[in-house]
């Protein structure tokens, strides 16, 4: 703010001035007063001399009037006196004190009496002897005048006033002078200098300069202007570097906000009394405010919406500030100002904050990672197409629910639920209208159990319903079960309409009844699965409870289990070749490699028998390599010895479980790179049901072996979905066509057709044609009246070992001679 120009009588000028004028006053006052008594001092004497004069003149004069009694001359001599104009009476007296003479004057009106009565006593009355010489006597009479000091000091009085008069008027010119002169040299120039000085931009101070005056350049005003212009570079400088500095300050203080506007995670900072000091933009925006608007507002107002529990929020700041703790919020439930639930992770932490210590909360959003998870979670324990709980579940929930029922002495039971013939809904409608009847399917079991009751589905066509707390008498709860499980059978096959038409599905249920002698849950599950199949065996739609002779089929597969686990180890296991045939010619053109498994007791067991029980335990996969080391070996033994003609092929059979496996064709060709084989040497059979649940990864692996040499068949073609659609994209190179077509091929019409419907399309699509379990000549003929291209079969030979497949390659090499 500017300083307003002070007043006259405010201005330096006049204060000088005035110190003047009272300066001037008190001394001339002093040295007036000393003169003035000075002057008073020798006008006293004078007129003290004068008097002495006075009475010396008219003493002897009067003192003869005296002794001659002379009144004239006494009269004479006080008249005399009295021309004296300070003289007011005069008296003679002789010497008894008789008036010879006197004489008197009225007193001039004076104005000075006052001021003579104070400084000289008033009026004085002198008296003289009057001696006359030569007499005796001291005296014969007396003079006596009275002396009128305020006429005596008159010309005193008037040299004085007229002293302080002029001393007055000395004064009083001298301070105007005086204060003219401090005007134009001092005030003027002081005036302007503040001025000068008011109209500096603070902001700019170095911009305008203080005017030097070329009359004070020498003095202290100039010295002073010049050192008040450095102290403006000085500050122009400083405050330039201020600026700057300012400025790095400003942008530095702009992009650390920028960057903490920017970050994805919710950065807030409160004092102990729980404002809201500073907030970024993440957060503001999720509680709905900018972050200006949140300054200084109190965490319960803000977040009065979005937490539950405020007061532990403050208490934790407390913490934090107080204590100096940090502390980590590893979940918090928050309802951001649009009304989503979302979850945080936070971090306190103390920050000095200026000038006080505050609590620093950093918090990252977790709500997708904690749906992610959720989801992960949910669909870790459920099936995509129903929402049923799946196997994993199931286990869980299965496992749980057996030990309830142990602890509380009750029963319960597990249905395997199994939908017959379901692949022909699937094959005839397609699969959508397979997927819907699924959903329907879960919905009718849902709706026909309680809601303590657990439904799941395992994988395609099964499900599982868990009925929980049936009875505490077993018989009971067996009864139970049977009649939910009627109720269930059903429900399922009442019709479904699809698109005006009626489909209908029934079920077989395999049920057992827990808890049990043994209640591991995958066994429960096994004794279910085991009485459903006990089912579809005896010709589907029906229940089954499992029983003592299926737990024994249960238990045999159990050893048998365990013994495979040996059999690889103890090398019990071999490769039969049966041949493949060619229909026309008759000669060998390949093989396919079946497993053997020769049991030290029990002496050979049928693949039929064991291959199940092999991929269920998984000892498949190691089984499978085993297979596919053998092969090789065998082909690379035959080549070598010339038996192995160009374009015949060996074929292995690849169960789905280990066609699967994601590293089958790495660990293929690893294998296939140990041996020197001839190029598509090797065949691999697979069936239907392995690629057409992943179709995609089916031709991915498919690809990448045929590009290794190994080409592929479609085996038991015919049995499955047999669709021309996703066999054109399958790059397999030969259909084997199922010998439950070619044994009845004589007798039955139905399989003929089919049969020779199969080789029509495979030789369209450009594939080769082999048909399994061809016994007799009659079935051949058909066969090669169809145009199908080779055979396996019991008329040319079963499976045989491989010396004996030597011996057969050895008398196929003699027809060629
Ligand atoms: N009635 C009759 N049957 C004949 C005739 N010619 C051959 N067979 C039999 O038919 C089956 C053909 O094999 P598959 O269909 O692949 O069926 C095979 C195959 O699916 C599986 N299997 C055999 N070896 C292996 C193997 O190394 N790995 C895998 N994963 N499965 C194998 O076991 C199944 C049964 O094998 P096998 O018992 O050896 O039974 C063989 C064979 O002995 C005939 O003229 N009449």
């Amino acid at each position: 703010m500017r300083e307003k120009a002070p007043s006259f009588f405010e201005g330096i000028s006049f204060q000088l001035a005035k110190i003047g004028i009272i300066l001037a006053f008190v001394l001339s006052f002093v040295m007036s007063s000393v003169q003035v008594y000075i002057d008073f001092k020798a006008q006293s004497q004078e007129l003290e001399q004068l008097i002495d004069r006075v009475v010396e003149v008219a003493t002897p004069p009067a003192a003869r009037a005296v002794h001659t009694l002379d009144d004239d001359l006494a009269s004479e001599v006080v008249n005399g006196l009295l021309t004296y104009n300070f003289i007011n009476e005069v008296a003679i007296l002789d010497e008894r004190g008789n008036v010879l003479a006197d004489v008197s004057r009225a007193q001039p009106a004076n104005s000075t009496h006052w001021l003579s009565r104070i400084v000289a006593g008033g009026d004085f009355t002198y008296s003289s002897k009057l001696k006359v010489p030569g007499y005796v006597q001291d005296a014969s009479g007396q003079i006596v005048f009275t002396v009128d000091k305020s006429q005596a000091l008159s010309s005193f009085y008037q040299r004085s006033e007229i002293n302080l008069v002029m001393g007055v008027l000395r004064n009083l010119l001298l301070v105007i002078l005086l204060f003219v002169a401090f005007y134009f040299k001092l005030t003027k120039p002081l005036v302007r200098l503040s001025y000068e000085i008011n109209e500096i931009d603070p902001d700019q101070p170095g911009v305008r300069r203080l005017t030097q005056l070329k009359s004070h350049r020498r003095d202290e005003l100039g010295t002073v202007i010049s050192s008040s212009n450095q102290l403006l570079d000085v500050v122009e400088l400083s405050l330039a570097k201020r600026r700057a500095v300012e400025l790095a300050l400003r942008k530095s203080e702009e992009h650390l906000r920028q960057i903490v506007d920017s970050l994805p995670v919710l950065i807030g900072a409160r004092n102990i009394e729980g404002y809201y000091l500073f907030a970024n933009k993440a957060l503001a925006d999720t509680l709905g405010f900018t972050p200006e608007q949140m300054h200084n507002v109190h965490v319960r107002q803000l977040l009065k919406n979005s937490v539950l529990d405020v007061e532990s929020i403050l208490t934790n700041d407390l913490r934090v500030i107080k204590e100096g703790e940090e502390i980590d919020v590893i979940e918090e439930s928050f309802i951001g100002a649009d009304g989503t639930q979302l979850y945080l992770q936070t971090h306190m932490m103390p920050l000095d904050y200026y000038d006080e210590v505050v609590s620093l909360v950093v918090s990252v959003d977790v709500t997708e990672r904690k749906n992610a998870q959720a989801k992960m979670e949910y669909m870790a324990h459920h099936d995509a197409l129903t929402s049923l709980p799946n196997r994993l579940h199931l286990v869980e929930r299965l496992e749980h629910e057996v030990k309830r029922a142990e602890r509380h002495g009750y029963f319960g039971a597990v249905l395997f639920i199994d939908l017959d013939k379901f692949k022909n809904i699937n094959d005839s409608l397609g699969h959508p209208v397979g997927d819907r009847v699924l959903q329907e399917v879960s919905r009718r079991l849902q709706g026909a159990v309680r809601d303590e009751d657990l439904v799941a589905r395992l994988s395609g066509d099964e499900f599982v319903v868990v009925l929980t707390v049936l009875d505490q008498d077993v018989e009971v709860a067996a009864l139970k079960a049977g009649e939910i499980s009627e109720k269930i059978r059903a429900l399922i096959s009442l019709p479904f309409i699809h698109e005006d038409m009626e489909l209908r599905v029934t079920c077989s249920v395999g049920v057992v009844v827990y808890p049990d002698k043994n209640n591991v849950v995958h066994e429960l599950l096994r004794y279910a699965d085991t009485a459903m199949y006990q089912v579809k065996e005896k010709g589907r739609d029906a229940i089954e409870f499992f029983n003592e002779e299926m737990a024994d089929k249960v238990s045999r597969q159990l050893v048998m289990e365990g013994d495979l686990h040996r059999a690889l180890e103890d090398e019990q296991f071999s490769l039969f070749y049966q041949p493949k045939v060619d229909v026309n010619s008759g000669k060998i053109v390949g093989a396919e490699a079946l497993l053997r498994w020769h049991h030290p007791e029990k002496g050979n067991v049928s693949p039929l028998e064991f291959i199940p029980v092999l991929e269920t335990s998984g000892l498949i996969l190691q089984v499978g390599q085993w297979v596919v080391e053998e092969a090789c070996r065998a082909l690379e033994n035959w080549s070598e010895r010339g038996l192995w003609s160009a374009g015949m092929q060996l074929s292995i059979n690849i169960s789905p479980r280990q066609f699967r496996r994601e590293r089958f064709a790495a660990d293929v060709i690893r294998t296939l790179d140990r041996y020197r084989l001839p190029k598509g040497v090797l065949d691999m059979e697979i069936t239907e049901g392995v690629v057409i649940q992943q179709v995609d990864e089916a031709i991915d692996t498919i690809t990448t072996l045929t590009e290794r040499g190994v080409s592929f068949s479609l085996d038991d073609f015919g049995t499955g979905y047999s669709s021309i659609s996703y066999l054109k994209r399958l790059p397999v190179a030969t259909l084997k066509i199922d010998k439950s077509f070619v044994r009845d091929i004589i007798v039955d019409r139905n399989d003929r057709v089919l049969v020779e419907t199969i080789v029509t399309m495979g030789r369209l699509l450009d594939l080769e044609l082999v048909a399994e379990g061809v016994e007799q000549a009659e079935q051949l003929e058909i066969l090669r009246s169809y145009g199908c291209h080779s055979y396996q079969g019991f008329y040319f030979s079963p499976a045989v070992e491989g010396d004996k497949f030597i011996e057969l390659l050895l008398s196929n090499r003699a027809k060629d001679r």
